[in-house]
C-alpha cells in the first residue's frame, strides 16, 4: 500500500499546486472552462491521465465548474499520487 503524506509534505507539495487545496484527506481544485464542451474535453484527457497512471480523480461536472477532488482510497488518504496527479491535471489544463 502507498505511503501516506505527512502534513509537511502535503503543504510543501501544495505550494507548488496554487490552484488547489487541501480538504482533509483529499486535494481538490475547480476549473472553469470557456464552454461545457470544453469542460468536458478536460475531462476526457484527464480521464487518459487518470487510466495511465492506474489513479482515479472524483470528478463533479456543473456546466462549465469541473472540480477534481484527489486522495487515494487504498491508502485512506493522500500519497505521493494525488499531488502528481494534480500536477498533470494542470498541465492538461495548460498552466
Ligand atoms: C485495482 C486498482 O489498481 C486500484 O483500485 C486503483 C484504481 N484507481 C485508484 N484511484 C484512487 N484515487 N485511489 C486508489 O486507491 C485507486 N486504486
Amino acid at each position: 500500500m502507498a505511503d501516506l503524506l505527512s502534513d509537511t509534505e502535503i503543504d510543501a507539495a501544495l505550494t507548488g499546486l496554487p490552484g488547489w487545496s487541501r480538504e482533509g484527506d483529499s486535494l481538490v481544485r475547480t476549473i472553469e472552462s470557456a464552454t461545457f464542451p470544453d469542460a468536458i474535453a478536460l475531462v476526457s484527457r484527464v480521464a487518459e491521465a487518470a487510466e495511465e497512471a492506474n489513479h482515479h480523480p472524483d470528478i463533479d461536472i456543473r456546466w462549465r465548474k469541473v472540480t477534481y477532488t484527489l486522495s487515494t482510497h487504498s491508502a485512506g488518504g493522500i500519497t505521493a499520487a494525488d499531488p502528481a496527479l494534480a500536477r498533470r491535471i494542470d498541465s492538461l489544463a495548460g498552466e
